[in-house]
């Protein structure tokens, strides 16, 4: 039976295995992770992440060809293909700080497999990298050499959390990058019969290590690059009374553009287009190609831009202050159908309309107080390293209040945020809410979950990215 170890139960580890482990019952998968409390949770009833269809999958296969373990170095040894899926956080401090990624889980990881490992191992990079990375973790790997064979390979995963399961089900590809030499040929087979359980032969992609770490990189900035271009638009598109939607829809029907990702928004979150697209420029400064880098900051910067923009729009609405004010929060994961709030567009929100010393009532149903406590307490960058590294108990914010229910979220409120597409938004009374506000009662909608004529006609003032503004909010523009 062919072994399986992964290293990091995240929210790349954790789904990715029990696919592999559902499709493939003739080989043995064991998740291993240095977090205790994310490997109790893997074998209980509560997962340590909200994935439509997850907790299902993991029921069927976990204990039979699915493990989930702390004994990190034990697994290691025994398996044939160990893919690490760890951290790769931008840097906080020292050379490249704020760009960079952050490499030293990943070090760590392949010092460990170097130290443990007996028979030959193929070691995959699951985790998002920097391009060039695997010739320093064969280095790593090799440096001590006790007789055993290393083969490295590249197998990004390019799944979307919230649609998880079946972009591992259904992926538009998988790709495996690997040494050119009879060995490294021999490790992308191996690698691919795993894959060929339930995978088409047409949609695996083979190529060499250097364009497979890139091919990641390049694919998360193209993405958010047309998030920054349509938020871009949306902004000229409330200058000048022209709809994004319709903008959208009529760029979207040229078949060379494509209708997918061109949904305007507060911004794009999460926990890798900003990091990998920050990597990116580093990679490009280190190469010498500067203009190549501002190319690439500029999708931030416009991302940047969106966030302060809405901030300003909602302060400049509600007669230029909201200090004292009650701001409800809809929703603060930065995604629907996840619980996982990082970089989410919310925390920047929130923390602008906080500096104005408006006070917050947030609800989001996958997202605990704790966590969002944390979030708004918490520094630039410190989000992506394993939790027993953060900040154990950071101060909680006195102006913030999380409850379980929108409608309580809103009561009293002077306006409301809409921060997640959440599908229950769509269906709330808003009736019922206008008339739990003081008035003027504000609606300011980040993800165009509702029509702002609907809304108006409740006697909203209700503000739409990229949508013409109405008489209320043209009078008073908000400065960008
Ligand atoms: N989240 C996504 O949707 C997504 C998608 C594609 C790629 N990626 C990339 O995959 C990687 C992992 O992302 P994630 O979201 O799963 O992160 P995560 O924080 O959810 O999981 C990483 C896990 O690795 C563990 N870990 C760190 N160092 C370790 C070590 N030395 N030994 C054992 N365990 C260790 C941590 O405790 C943590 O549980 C990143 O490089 C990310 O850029 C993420
Ligand atoms: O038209 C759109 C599409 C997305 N978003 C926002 O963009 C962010 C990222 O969304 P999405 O890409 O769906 O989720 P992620 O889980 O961050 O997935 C991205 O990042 C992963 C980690 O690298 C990659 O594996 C995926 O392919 C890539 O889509 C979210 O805040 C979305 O709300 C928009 O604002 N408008």
């Amino acid at each position: 039976m062919v072994k399986i170890c992964c290293i990091g139960a995240g929210y790349v580890g954790g789904p990715t295995m029990a696919v592999i482990a559902h499709k493939c019952p003739d080989i043995k998968v064991v998740v291993v992770d240095i977090s205790v409390s994310r490997i109790t949770a893997w074998n209980s009833d509560q997962l340590p992440i909200y994935e439509p269809g997850l907790d299902d999958l993991v029921k069927s296969c976990r204990g039979k060809n699915l493990f989930f373990s702390t004994d990190v170095e034990k697994h290691v040894s025994e398996a044939d293909i160990i893919f690490v899926s760890v951290n790769t956080p931008t840097k906080t401090r020292g050379l490249g700080a704020g760009k960079a990624a952050d490499l030293a889980y990943w070090e760590s990881a392949a010092r460990m497999i170097a130290d443990v490992s007996k028979s030959d191992k193929i070691v995959i990079e699951k985790s998002t990298v920097p391009v060039k990375t695997a010739e320093a973790i064969e280095k790593i790997l090799t440096h001590n050499n006790k007789g055993v064979n290393y083969q490295i390979l590249s197998n990004p995963e390019f799944l979307a959390e919230g649609t998880a399961i079946n972009d591992l089900f259904a992926p538009d590809r998988v790709l495996i990058g690997g040494r050119e030499t009879p060995e490294g040929q021999r490790a992308i087979k191996a690698l691919k019969d795993v894959y060929a359980h339930w995978v088409p032969e047409e949609r695996i992609l083979c190529t060499n290590l250097w364009s497979a770490e890139l091919s990641k990189l390049a694919a998360n900035a193209f993405l958010a690059q047309r998030i920054s271009s349509v938020n871009a638009m949306s902004a000229l598109c409330e200058a000048t009374g022209a709809d994004i939607t319709q903008v959208s829809h009529a760029v979207g029907k040229d078949t060379r553009i494509g209708h997918k990702f061109l949904n305007a928004s507060v911004g794009f979150g999460g926990s890798c287009f900003q990091k990998d697209i920050l990597n990116l420029v580093y990679i490009c400064e280190c190469n010498g190609l500067p203009e190549v880098a501002n190319y690439w900051k500029q999708v931030i910067k416009v991302n940047d831009y969106q966030k302060n923009r809405f901030v300003n729009r909602i302060v400049s609405s509600m007669f230029n202050t909201v200090s004292g004010k009650k701001i409800a929060i809809l929703g603060f994961a930065f995604k629907k159908d996840t619980g996982d709030t990082r970089e989410t567009p919310a925390i920047d929100v929130c923390k602008g309309l906080l500096g104005d010393k408006a006070n917050l009532s947030i609800y989001d149903p996958q997202v605990t107080e704790e966590q969002i406590q944390r979030d708004l307490s918490m520094n630039k960058f410190d989000w992506d390293h394993p939790v027993h590294l953060q900040p154990m108990s950071p101060s909680s914010v006195k102006q913030v209040s999380v409850v379980w229910d929108a409608y309580e979220a809103a009561k009293g409120a002077h306006g409301l945020c809409i921060m997640t597409e959440w599908d229950e938004f769509k269906n709330l009374d808003y009736k019922k809410i206008y008339d739990s506000m003081p008035k003027p009662a504000f609606v300011f909608d980040g993800r165009n979950v509702m029509d702002p004529k609907k809304l108006r006609e409740i006697g909203f003032i209700a503000y739409s990215i990229g949508k013409p503004l109405d008489s209320w909010l043209k009078d008073m523009p908000a400065v960008a």
